[in-house]
């Protein structure tokens, strides 16, 4: 049979977990070039430069839709739009250091939250 559930990534409480964290993300000062897709139509090089777009009404449509298996496939997916950021913005620009700002806001609250 299936083994308990050890630790807040894999039980019962892993979606409400996300919904909480995104809402966090989602209210960040910083959480702006995230809260919505990139316009890809009007970014030259985009489409292609980055092969998985992913952002924060993205993740909460997903999670409404019940995408996520559990919180470790949600955290795949915020990871996804730092990297992509990191990918596609110089470190020392406005949406550079927005991305850096808020993958460490993003590490320390979810490590504080299954402690
Ligand atoms: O100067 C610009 C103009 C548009 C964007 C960026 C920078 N970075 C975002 O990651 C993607 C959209």
């Amino acid at each position: 049979c299936a083994k308990k559930a050890k630790t807040a990534k894999d039980d019962k409480n892993g979606l409400p977990l996300c919904r909480m964290l995104l809402a966090e993300l989602e209210a960040h000062r910083d959480a702006w070039p995230f809260l919505t897709p990139v316009n890809h139509k009007a970014v030259p090089g985009y489409r292609k430069v980055i092969k998985k777009p992913m952002d924060f009404s993205t993740i909460k449509e997903k999670l409404a839709n019940n995408q996520y298996l559990n919180l470790e496939t949600f955290i795949i997916d915020v990871n996804l739009v730092f990297d992509n950021c990191e990918k596609f913005n110089e470190d020392d620009s406005e949406i550079g250091r927005a991305g850096h700002n808020m993958r460490r806001f993003f590490d320390k609250r979810w490590t504080e939250l299954l402690q």
